[in-house]
């Protein structure tokens, strides 16, 4: 796909002095994510010569400790970790909007751009809760997003933002308008760290770059569509924040929300970042607000020697809060119309594995009977994005050997073996180096976010106000008991004997 845009252009200046601050740099994302992120960009040889990057926190530290703390997440040789630190500096200051360690700030980063003719990039990355981006997106605003009126045309400010971007549609605005006052649209890269995984990113290519998905990719072909999202641990200690969101807000209002409007837009103008959320938003805003009876909500409870839900001490007696979900959703559009996608997403099941099956109608004439064993199996497109990221069809084939036997086989990409001596990156690892690119295209635009929580917000209120008794299930199972009747109705037909024989390498990943 061509870019018919001109005023796009993703390359990074050689000459830029960039200073990428991270706020809230003593805190878990910033030494889980952020900093290995850098880290593993800085290695790759990817951010630019002159690059320096402030830590800024309530907390006292030293550079030097912060350098510490950060030391245990950074992988790679010694030397290299020493060079990377060095870049690193820590400024002390408070989250109100008169701080005076904005101040600060902003006389580090004056002088890290001490030549006006060259291009300057201000990165601002909100590793904080968001309740306080308003009045730190005000300080920054105030104090460190001015580039002055002689610097070169190609410099920026951005500010990086994480979810959750408010905690329905109502509050999602009012954060939006904040932020909109302070950083226009184009400056303001909400992450959702779904939109940086390898296979997420494939979509876009696989479905628009091969015309052999095009002839199928519809309501004449597809019976169901299934997003699932599992994780094998519970909440462990984060039932407080959990609690306040339950798994809808943690992870199918945005992550897997995202992946459905990947698979199921149309073709976009061209590839420029917002051609391509002009169709996300579009689908998404087919979607009609979800209704209770689409809904399965689940909580955990002990099993498999672990302790329930509720017996998180972080967790508020009684809670209601769902730890799984499956929801019906319904696209109204040409394509869609009938074809119900089901997003489904858990804590403490029995495995770790984000998985999209679209599974296609039967055959209407099935020549391998009437004694044939698979004229009423149903192909079967998966895009595993982990663990082990993998795209494989199940279809019938004719059984090797003398008879006419079939059986259902699969065509697979297993990426461990395709490109097994690639190292993918982590997702926060491309999504910081695009932030510095300017390529909004793996983030959520204010009215993609709009549509998205247009689709919950009804339901989530219903939930908050403790109509919905969440479905007993046990630690380690597949989920609550009633998932199944629900896929079923939702169209799903399990494929019964089909067995996978995995490669050596395959096994190693599973
Ligand atoms: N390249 C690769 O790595 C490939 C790997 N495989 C592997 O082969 C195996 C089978 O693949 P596939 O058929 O695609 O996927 P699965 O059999 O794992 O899952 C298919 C569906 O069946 C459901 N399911 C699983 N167990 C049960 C059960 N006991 N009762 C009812 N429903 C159930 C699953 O839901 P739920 O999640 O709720 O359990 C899922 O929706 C998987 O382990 C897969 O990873 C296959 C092809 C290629
Ligand atoms: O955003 C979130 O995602 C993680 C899962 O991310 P993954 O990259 O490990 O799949 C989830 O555990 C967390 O609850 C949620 O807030």
């Amino acid at each position: 796909m061509a870019s018919l845009r001109d005023d796009w252009d993703c390359k990074i200046p050689p000459d830029i002095t960039l200073s990428i601050v991270v706020l809230g740099a003593s805190g878990d994302l910033a030494k889980k994510k952020t900093f290995p992120a850098l880290f593993a960009l800085y290695k790759q040889g990817f951010l630019p010569r002159a690059t320096q990057i402030i830590g800024y926190a309530r907390t006292a530290l030293t550079a030097e400790a912060l350098h510490e703390r950060l030391r245990q997440y950074l992988k790679g040789e010694e030397e290299e970790i020493a060079r990377f630190l060095k870049l690193c500096f820590y400024v002390q200051g408070e989250y109100v909007p008169d701080a005076p360690g904005y101040r600060e700030l902003a006389r580090h980063v004056e002088e890290w751009e001490a030549q006006p003719a060259s291009p300057a990039g201000r990165l601002f990355y909100l590793a904080l809760p968001p309740y306080v981006y308003p009045e730190v997106c005000q300080g920054l605003s105030r104090e460190c997003s001015d580039l002055g009126p002689s610097r070169n045309a190609a410099s920026w400010v951005r500010a990086i933002v994480e979810k959750p971007f408010g905690n329905d549609l109502e509050s999602s605005e009012a954060l939006c308008e904040q932020l909109g006052a302070l950083f226009p649209e184009n400056q303001l890269y909400r992450i959702d760290h779904y939109l940086g995984k390898e296979l997420s990113q494939n979509l876009l290519v696989m479905r628009w770059a091969n015309p052999i998905f095009g002839a199928w990719w519809n309501r004449h072909y597809v019976n169901n569509v299934q997003i699932s999202f599992k994780e094998d641990f519970g909440t462990q200690g984060r039932g407080g924040y959990f609690d306040s969101y339950g798994i809808i807000r943690d992870v199918i209002q945005n992550h897997l929300t995202q992946l459905l409007a990947l698979i199921a837009m149309e073709c976009p103008v061209s590839n420029h970042p917002d051609d391509i959320r002009d169709e996300k938003c579009k689908v998404l805003r087919c979607i009609a607000p979800l209704n209770l009876q689409d809904v399965v909500l689940g909580q955990y409870v002990a099993g498999n020697d672990q302790p329930g839900y509720l017996e998180d001490p972080t967790v508020p007696e009684g809670s209601r809060a769902p730890t799984y979900a499956a929801c019906r959703l319904a696209i109204n559009n040409e394509r869609w119309a009938g074809v119900p996608f089901v997003l489904r997403a858990g804590k403490a099941l029995n495995e770790r594995s984000v998985v999209v099956r679209m599974q296609l109608h039967e055959n209407p004439v099935p020549l391998f009977g009437p004694h044939g064993t698979h004229q009423n199996m149903r192909n079967e497109f998966v895009m595993r994005l982990q663990p082990g990221e993998a795209i494989y069809a199940k279809m019938v084939v004719k059984k090797p050997g003398l008879e006419m036997d079939t059986e259902m086989s699969e065509l697979d990409l297993s990426y461990g073996e395709r490109y097994a001596d690639v190292k993918i990156p982590d997702a926060y690892e491309r999504l910081i180096l695009d932030c510095i690119r300017g390529d909004q295209q793996h983030f959520v635009r204010r009215d993609e976010l709009r549509a998205a929580w247009s689709i919950f917000t009804p339901v989530l209120h219903a939930i908050d106000r403790g109509e919905v008794q969440p479905e007993p299930y046990e630690y380690g199972s597949r989920g609550p008991p009633s998932q199944d009747a629900f896929l079923a109705a939702a169209g799903y037909k399990r494929t019964a004997r089909y067995t996978w024989k995995p490669s050596k390498s395959s096994e190693a990943i599973a």
